[in-house]
């Protein structure tokens, strides 16, 4: 409206960022047509993770669910990114150290750079970025992959705290100011988390926070 009344009609922007979406996991229902089963699991990232994308000026493409099977994954990846040409790509699910966690090794046979792999976050410990070499003809470079935890509250953080970021520096914005928080408990995070036993409660305390400072 402000630029219409002074009589500018058309301005330069930048195109909407294309994010490619895969849910991952032989135990969620949509990959076997919807049929429920004992131990079977509705997809709560796919649906969440693209509503909050387009909430943020992204055009997502939801590409479906991976099965737990590093052949099918591989496949299904290069058949995609052959035929679409995304920013960037998200993934949920298969990054941790389990038997079917095989995001990374999908990514491995594809010639895929890990950049990281397991960052000192909770939630969202497993989280891996990657970038993939261009198999597409209509561009050079590599594409960049998130491969987030399928726990749903890890991959909400891991797309909040890191995606999003990333996302931002692509569409050229600023990047958020943060927020300096002083907590409850007097541990560093990495000290508890290196120092106490997994087992014991003490070993990630519960926190308050107190204040912040701008
Ligand atoms: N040996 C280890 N095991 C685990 C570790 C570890 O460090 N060493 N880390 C744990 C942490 S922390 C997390 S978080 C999880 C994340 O593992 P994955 O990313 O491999 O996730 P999955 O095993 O595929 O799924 C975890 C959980 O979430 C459910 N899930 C997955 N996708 C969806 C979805 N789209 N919608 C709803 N729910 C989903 C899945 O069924 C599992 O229950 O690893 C720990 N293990
Ligand atoms: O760090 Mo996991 O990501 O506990 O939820």
């Amino acid at each position: 409206m402000a630029l219409a009344s002074v009589g500018i009609t058309e301005i330069p922007v930048l195109p909407k960022l294309r994010v490619g979406l895969y849910s991952t996991g032989s135990e969620l229902l949509a990959s076997r047509n919807n049929q429920p089963a004992t131990g079977r699991v509705e997809d709560a990232n796919g649906p969440y993770i693209a509503a909050t994308l387009a909430d943020n000026g992204v055009d997502v493409e939801f590409l479906g669910i991976l099965d737990d099977d590093v052949e099918t994954m591989m496949h299904t990846l290069k058949f995609n990114l052959e035929k679409n040409d995304c920013d960037l790509i998200i993934s949920t699910g298969a990054v941790s150290t389990g038997r079917f966690d095989l995001v990374p090794s999908a990514l491995q046979r594809l010639g895929a750079h890990i950049v990281f792999h397991k960052i000192g976050i909770r939630p969202g410990h497993p989280v891996m970025f990657a970038t993939i070499p261009n198999i597409s003809t209509g561009r050079s470079d590599e594409i960049p992959f998130f491969g987030l935890p399928g726990n749903p509250v890890a991959s909400a953080a891991c797309l909040r705290f890191l995606a999003m970021h990333y996302l931002k520096c692509l569409q050229s914005q600023l990047p958020e100011t943060p927020l300096a928080a002083r907590m409850s408990c007097p541990h560093d995070a990495k000290t508890a988390r290196q120092s106490a036993h997994p087992w014991k409660s003490e070993t990630f305390p519960r926190r308050k926070l107190l204040d912040t400072h701008p």
